[in-house]
């Protein structure tokens, strides 16, 4: 594939979530179906770092394009923003970036601004931009104004630590399916390929690769020894901790990835994976097929159990609620420019409409873990505060000495432990 029509389809997917608001995770399959094996990598690469690095390249941006361009014309400004990009944050020669870029704008339809952008990027060079930084911290962080403005009110001393966590590649860990094989026979099938991993130092039997690899490729793919799933989401399970012969929930359950974890930890569950998204639920099923569980997989609103629920109540209830995503950034780019600030009450809200409908199915004594990947105070901290004050018969089981009522749960921040971010709350029903 020719390298300026790699550039142009990186401008077309920029545009189409910057502009229209399609997510990465509808756009890549196709954009990766389309180009080799060898380029893939790349393309991610430019395409999640201009995500990434946005508020600068913009900035940027304005000072070197007079007026924006107009609308039909628009895909353009991210064809700069993808040269900018490169000249001021990847290896890529300055001889490649400016030729490359200039020449898709052919393939972009826009033959009459190839003088233009060559133009805006011979400046950059010229002016030495990369050093230029803006004054203003927001733009310096790579978040949106709204959630710049919230991480600022709820971590003002770790704010510059976390922004660059949240801007950062994420690390991929591997979940070992203990019910398949055992962590150092796998380990085993890995060092005989050459895989490069490490096994970071606690009890989970969790790796974390070194590299990028196609995981569909690693040993044992098939006969489900493992599964992607970052070292956060997996302290779900040990969390909830299920027992021989519990009846237990999983509230918001697609993909799958906790609920097939909580039948590792404990085969002989009886176990609902409920979720609202039937194609997800299929996920759930693909899951449970590739690592050899079974559950029971129900379609449906766990704000209203009336629809699904049989009446039997569940010793150990996961919601794993929907939520702003806000910890996974690092992981999705694209939700730091798809997510608004008015989306957060709304979601606030339905979080506590799930949580309210499914705590009256939890048999006394039962334990229900409340998880987002959210690092938002309102969805986490206080969400669980709320519910606290409003459920006299829930009970918070502390997950580190920090845990109390005032400020429940624990708050896991990216990058620490090489983890994303993520919320946990422990209740008892007493
Ligand atoms: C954070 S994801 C769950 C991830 C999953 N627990 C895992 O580990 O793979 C949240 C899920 O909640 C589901 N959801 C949203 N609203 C729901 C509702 N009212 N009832 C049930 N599921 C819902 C979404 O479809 C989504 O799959």
């Amino acid at each position: 594939m020719k390298a300026s029509t790699l550039r142009a389809d990186i401008a077309r997917t920029l545009f189409q979530v910057l502009e229209q608001g399609h997510s990465l995770r509808e756009l890549m399959p196709a954009l990766q179906a389309k180009h080799k094996e060898q380029d893939r990598a790349w393309l991610q690469e430019m395409l999640y770092g201009v995500l990434r690095q946005l508020p600068i390249l913009q900035y940027w941006l304005r000072q070197l394009l007079n007026k924006p361009l107009k609308s039909n014309q628009k895909v353009i400004e991210h064809l700069i923003l993808l040269g900018f990009y490169q000249l001021a944050f990847s290896r890529v020669s300055q001889h490649a970036a400016v030729a490359e870029t200039v020449g898709a704008c052919q393939e972009l339809k826009c033959p009459g601004l190839k003088g233009l952008v060559n133009a805006c990027l011979r400046n950059f060079i010229r002016q030495e931009m990369q050093d230029k930084q803006p004054d203003d911290a927001q733009i310096r962080s790579g978040l949106p104004k709204w959630l710049f403005k919230k991480l600022q009110q709820a971590y003002p001393d770790k704010l510059d630590d976390l922004s660059q966590a949240m801007n950062s590649k994420a690390p991929i860990w591997l979940r070992v399916n203990q019910a398949r094989v055992n962590p150092s026979e796998f380990c085993q099938a890995l060092d005989e390929q050459g895989i490069q991993y490490r096994v970071p130092d606690d009890k989970q039997p969790a790796l974390i690769l070194s590299k990028g690899y196609d995981l569909t490729q690693l040993p044992g793919y098939q006969q489900g020894w493992f599964a992607a799933q970052d070292g956060a989401a997996q302290q779900a399970a040990t969390l909830l901790a299920p027992q021989s012969k519990d009846r237990v929930l999983d509230a918001c359950a697609a993909p799958g990835g906790k609920t097939c974890h909580l039948l590792e930890l404990q085969a002989d569950i009886e176990c609902l994976a409920l979720d609202s998204d039937a194609t997800r639920l299929q996920r759930v099923e693909e899951n449970l097929q590739r690592l050899g569980h079974h559950a029971q997989v129900i379609c449906g609103d766990a704000a209203d159990p009336s629809s699904w629920w049989d009446g039997k109540p569940f010793d150990r209830i996961l919601l794993d609620a929907p939520c702003s995503a806000t910890g996974v950034i690092r992981r999705h780019p694209d939700i730091k420019w798809l997510r608004k600030g008015t989306d957060i009450p709304p979601l606030v809200e339905l979080q506590r409409r799930i949580l309210a409908a499914v705590w009256p199915m939890l048999k006394p004594g039962g334990t229900l873990l409340y998880a987002t990947c959210s690092i938002l105070p309102d969805e986490n901290r206080e969400q669980v505060k709320q519910f606290l004050a409003n459920h006299p018969d829930a009970v918070l089981s502390p997950l580190h000495a920090q845990d109390s009522t005032d400020n429940p749960g624990w708050q896991i921040l990216p990058g620490e432990g090489q983890m994303d971010g993520f919320y946990y709350a422990r209740l008892i029903k007493s």
